[in-house]
């Protein structure tokens, strides 16, 4: 593979950035090149560029650069691969027409019936919320935001041994874009996925930089996942989490941390296409920087969540929408791609064990309400998710009867 590093803007490079022009109508037309450049005026650019896109793809995906190698070479254009189609593009001017927000709820309310309510509302409503006063300490929060970018800032050797390829365990896998060998368009994201299984698979396998401080993350954050579970448990006639229940709604959880590095033309891309996800409840950690949209219930539009300090981001997904027969929504969100910072995130994802089998619960239609979903293995469900691109809400169309 070819990087030129003299900092000379290659020709095919140069055709990119031309024909990257934006037009009214949002497409991109080839642009006339104007005179003939004057002997060495291409070193006026100082970057690293690459000569085509198959190049892009070994460099980031093959390699394990990631997108955030590839922002780090200082590229200008956004390389063919990244360009989504129009329609999957959030242009700020679109999604920011809405003071719609989604709620934010305090947990820490003396009156726990309020509480359970406003969230079982917001699950039904919005399917999103955030919680503030959760009961996870600042210092845990701040100690895997940490963790994640010590993770990212090391070198491409550290973080490659744990690529789909070399990983020593496949509960560890860092990786790039969602699903770079299903995916038509690329997203521009990088993470690091840690599937949990014990503490001392966890020990031995994930990286040494973070494990300590996503393992404490994943284990402080329990009680409030309880706490959220038990109210939208209550909600649905589930007296109490009992083994069984502990097992659909929380029988595994992998934490992932995520890494979106700043974006050469954020218009043209992603950084995380629209999606539901297949957990059952998300529990997402994001910095300050923002750039997360939802699609609200009522309205259709984008809304976009705001950082608020300290709190969690909180969504239903397709397993609790199936277990709850489609009360609790697992709604569409994705992530707008940056122009001039970089953004982490650390979601939880809690989900029922790969070997449950989820379907409507019997204390939901026990009262004569018609089953809408079938009974799924939930490893099916999770595998039929991955073996495509993101696309929206049609995953939960699996187990649909
Ligand atoms: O980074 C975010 O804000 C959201 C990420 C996300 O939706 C996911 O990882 O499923
Ligand atoms: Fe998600």
């Amino acid at each position: 593979m070819h990087v030129a590093t003299g900092g000379v803007l290659s020709v095919s490079t140069a055709t990119l950035l031309l024909r990257m022009t934006p037009w009214e109508d949002g497409t991109f037309k080839e642009k006339k090149k104007g005179g003939k450049k004057k002997h060495g005026e291409s070193h006026k650019v100082s970057t690293t560029q690459f000569s085509d896109p198959a190049e892009v793809t070994e460099f980031v995906v093959n390699q394990g650069n990631g997108v955030k190698g590839l922002s780090e070479t200082g590229i200008k254009a956004l390389p063919d691969q990244y360009i989504q189609p129009f329609e999957e593009r959030l242009i700020n001017k679109f999604v920011n027409e809405t003071d719609e927000a989604i709620p934010v709820i305090d947990m820490s309310n003396p009156d726990e019936s309020k509480v359970a309510k406003a969230i079982c509302d917001a699950a039904e409503k919005w399917g999103f919320f955030q919680v503030i006063n959760h009961g996870v300490s600042l210092a845990v929060l701040d100690n895997v935001k940490a963790a994640t970018h010590r993770f990212f800032n090391l070198p491409v050797e550290e973080k490659s041994k744990y690529t789909k390829e070399k990983s020593l365990s496949t509960n560890v896998r860092f990786g790039t874009s969602f699903s770079p060998r299903a995916e038509k368009a690329l997203e521009w994201k990088d993470y690091l996925s840690l599937f949990f299984v014990s503490e001392t698979e966890a020990s031995q396998f994930w990286p040494d930089v973070c494990k300590n401080e996503a393992l404490d993350y994943m284990n402080k954050s329990t009680t409030m996942v309880r706490k959220l579970l038990e109210y939208l448990g209550k909600n649905l006639n589930v007296k109490e989490l009992d083994e069984t229940k502990e097992s659909l709604f929380m029988g595994s959880m992998r934490v992932n941390l995520n890494y979106y590095p700043i974006c050469p033309n954020p218009d043209l891309t992603v950084g995380v296409g629209r999606h539901s996800d297949v957990s059952s409840l998300t529990i997402l950690l994001q910095d300050q920087i923002g750039g997360l949209h939802v699609r609200s219930l009522a309205s259709g539009n984008w809304v976009h969540v705001p950082p608020v300090p300290g709190s969690f981001v909180i969504n239903i997904g397709d397993a609790m929408q199936i277990l709850s027969n489609g009360r609790y929504k697992s709604v569409e969100h994705r992530v707008l791609a940056n122009g001039s910072n970089n953004r982490i995130s650390v979601p939880i994802f809690v989900n029922p064990k790969p070997e449950s089998v989820i379907g409507p619960l019997p204390e939901v239609i026990e009262n004569g309400e018609e089953p809408i979903y079938r009974d799924v293995v939930y490893s099916d469900y999770v595998r039929y998710f991955f073996k495509k691109a993101h696309d929206g809400k049609k995953t939960v169309d699996f187990a649909k009867i």
